[in-house]
């Protein structure tokens, strides 16, 4: 990545509220305050394009890693245990690529191991990991869901996300309390319809 405005691999160890912010970002930010109908240079909006910016770093932090990664230790020793491992209702918050207005939901994985099973936290890790870029919540679902996939091989894998989307709610068609729900079903889940039944009601379907 080129662009100065881009993830450089020092802010990811540092708080991102302690990111430098470039001042062609700053000035992207006073752009916008002045184009929603204020004056930038007003008191309480000085610091605001730096909070802006460094809110923004954090939103999307999830561009600076590989959620891959936190599926790389796993553990063979866990007396032969052979079913279903579901981390339910997971809050997350995304932003939609569209709009780049807040996605908040939930998210329950689930997995049917093969031999080796994952510290559970790192489920919740690699759907933050990729929660915290702009998103729509269908590739979201597919990302966290191929990820575990490939990574842990495992007999079947499920993810369902539930979310309200701000975009719809707090502006266009202004329509609060719709919660979009997005699944993806692979391996036994996919193919056995017994499997796919169990999980569901596991999660509470
Ligand atoms: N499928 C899907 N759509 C999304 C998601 N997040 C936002 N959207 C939708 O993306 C669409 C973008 O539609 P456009 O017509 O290009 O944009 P718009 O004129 O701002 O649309 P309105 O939101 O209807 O005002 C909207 O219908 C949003 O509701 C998502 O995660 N998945
Ligand atoms: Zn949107």
């Amino acid at each position: 990545m080129t662009d100065s405005a881009s993830p450089a691999d020092g802010d990811l160890v540092r708080s991102p509220a302690k990111v430098e912010v470039p001042e062609h970002v700053e000035q992207a930010i006073r752009t916008l305050i002045r184009w929603a109908g204020d004056d930038p240079s007003r008191e309480g909006l000085l610091d605001t394009p730096k909070r802006v910016a460094r809110a923004w770093r954090e939103y999307c932090q999830g561009y600076g890693e590989d959620p891959s990664l936190h599926l790389s230790r796993t553990f063979e020793e866990v007396g032969g245990y052979d079913e279903v491992v579901l981390l339910k209702d997971i809050p997350f918050q995304s932003h939609c690529e569209h709009h780049m207005a807040p996605i908040i939901g939930t998210a329950s994985i689930a997995y049917l191991p093969r031999d080796r099973v994952v510290g559970i936290s790192k489920l919740a890790r690699v759907l933050h990991g990729f929660a915290r870029r702009l998103q729509v919540q269908e590739r979201l679902t597919a990302e966290v869901a191929d990820c575990i996939w490939e990574n842990l091989q495992p007999h079947g894998v499920a993810v369902v996300i539930e979310a309200t989307h701000a975009c719809m709610t707090a502006r266009g068609v202004r329509t609060p309390g719709v919660g979009m729900t997005t699944s993806r079903m692979m391996g036994v889940f996919r193919d056995d319809e017994r499997s796919r039944k169990e999980v569901l009601s596991l999660m509470g379907y």
